[in-house]
């Protein structure tokens, strides 16, 4: 059997009396897309900021590549190759697509501040960053500012980003909000095109794009996992249509 490549356990989080995460425990296969769905509230965010770093758990561990990283700050985890999207890479609104994705190549490499200016001219940053930029699709805007762009190209910008860190797991954090339908689509397209080279684990509102996507799918219910598995089992469970599917109608 495949060693899973993120491994959650009794992971608990409280705020004052209140358990945002209440033991959760789950694993990401390598390749595999995990979707992190459950209401409002539900502690999805705040158990992504435990995996990524930005929030150490109270108790429980995170294990990544079979090594307990639930000490590790947030930018140790992104080197071993647990990349986040949204939060932890901003792009730079008066630079270009090619150069942003450029910068992430050296900030990777760690290159000498001194690169910083010509970080898009440098062939050994170049190189990858082209990689990237065409692995999600954004090739014809490469020297367009990242500020002019869509909301969606700029969702693809940043997991464009993520994939210099050459990662073995990338956290999503609802990558759909607020992109129109055919954007989303577009974006949809984009993470079927990275399921099986990527661990993924997707936390997304957007139950279609849910579906469409997701190897396995975990409810998460007042900090709890309710359900996880199959996405064909978990939304015929009526513990789940109860708790959350049924309130989609
Ligand atoms: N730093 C904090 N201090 C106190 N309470 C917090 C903090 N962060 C989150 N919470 C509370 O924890 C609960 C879970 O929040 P969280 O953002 O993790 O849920 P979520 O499932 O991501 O929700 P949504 O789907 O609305 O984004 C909420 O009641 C929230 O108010």
């Amino acid at each position: 059997m495949t060693e899973p490549v993120l491994v959650l356990d009794g992971v608990q989080k409280s705020f004052g009396a209140l358990k945002v995460t209440d033991g959760v425990s789950l694993a990401v296969a390598p390749g595999e897309l995990h979707a992190l769905i459950g209401p409002n509230g539900a502690g999805k965010t705040t158990l992504v900021h435990q995996i990524s770093g930005m929030l150490r758990p109270d108790t429980g561990t995170v294990r990544f590549r079979g090594h307990d990283i639930t000490t590790l700050s947030p930018e140790k985890r992104a080197r071993a190759g647990l990349a986040r999207t949204f939060q932890i890479t901003s792009t730079i609104a008066s630079l270009s697509v090619l150069e942003n994705v450029a910068l992430s190549v050296q900030a990777r490499a760690a290159h000498p501040l001194a690169l910083f200016r010509n970080a898009a001219r440098d062939e050994r940053l170049n190189g990858p960053a082209w990689a990237a930029i065409e692995a999600v699709g954004l090739a014809e805007r490469a020297h367009v500012p990242a500020g002019r762009l869509s909301h969606g190209e700029k969702r693809a910008l940043e997991i464009a980003m993520a994939l210099t860190l050459e990662p073995a797991a990338i956290l999503l954090d609802e990558p759909l909000a607020g992109v129109g339908r055919e954007e989303g689509e577009r974006l949809i397209s984009l993470l079927k095109s990275l399921k099986g080279r990527y661990a993924m684990l997707l936390v997304e509102h957007d139950m279609e794009a849910v579906f469409a996507l997701a190897d396995k799918v975990s409810v998460l219910v007042y900090g709890r996992v309710i359900a996880s598995g199959d996405p064909a089992v978990v939304r015929a469970d009526p513990a789940v249509r109860e708790a959350y599917l049924g309130e989609e109608g």
